[in-house]
């Protein structure tokens, strides 16, 4: 039987990674924008108070279980910004253009070493059955990679075409999706759901 549960997001690049990886599991993912649930505010400082935010959020609209993802690209040469504002890093109203030109124009206006332009993907993910589950199951995910000025790439979303995997020579946006879709950070941290769920 397939399991019913809303993702408690409205990126739409999100929701089509989330498709491909939750239907092998047999999970049928409902979009919360197709439900009608409106947005939930994410004020947090930390992912995690986020996704639990938005996934109980969901969960009160719609009585169904919820999968909630905060994600964000961090890069130590900034003090780990965007960070949890990765979405809105260049100002509203949000644009992937201006984020990126934003994230590039800092890190190359301070960086002295190849290094300087090490950043990394993390998500948080919470799955909630009900919105007053006493215990959420949560899990993280990273992904390391490397900015590049230049973007390459029409696939992914967000900073992929800055995002570099050096050992593939390829940005997140070159990556066939299900080649994202097995090495992003959200995949990992639904691995690791999708086994903690197993226990519980
Ligand atoms: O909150 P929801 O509705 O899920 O959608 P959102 O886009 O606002 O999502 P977040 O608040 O979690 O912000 C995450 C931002 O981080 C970036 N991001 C996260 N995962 C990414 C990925 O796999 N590829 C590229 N950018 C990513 C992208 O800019 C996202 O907008
Ligand atoms: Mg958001």
């Amino acid at each position: 039987m397939s399991r019913r549960v809303v993702v408690a997001s409205n990126n739409a690049g999100k929701l089509r990674e989330f498709s491909a990886l939750l239907a092998p599991l047999g999970w049928q993912p409902l979009a919360q924008g197709e439900l009608g649930v409106s947005e939930a505010e994410e004020p947090w400082p930390t992912f995690l108070e986020n996704a639990l935010a938005k996934a109980r959020n969901a969960c009160a609209a719609t009585g169904l279980p919820a999968l909630a993802d905060d994600s964000g690209i961090s890069v130590p040469l900034l003090g780990g910004a965007p960070g949890v504002l990765s979405a809105r890093y260049a100002g509203e109203p949000r644009s992937d253009a201006r984020n990126n030109e934003k994230l590039i124009a800092s890190v190359a206006a301070r960086a002295r070493a190849e290094s300087d332009w090490d950043a990394f993907y993390v998500a948080v993910l919470v799955f909630m059955r009900s919105v007053d589950d006493p215990l959420p199951i949560i899990a993280q995910g990273i992904w390391r990679g490397r900015l590049v000025a230049a973007p390459a790439g029409e696939g992914g979303f967000g900073y992929d075409p800055h995002f570099l995997l050096p050992e593939l020579g390829l940005t997140a946006a070159q990556l066939p999706a299900e080649q994202k879709n097995r090495l992003s950070h959200r995949a990992q941290a639904l691995t690791t759901l999708v086994a903690a769920l197993g226990g519980v």
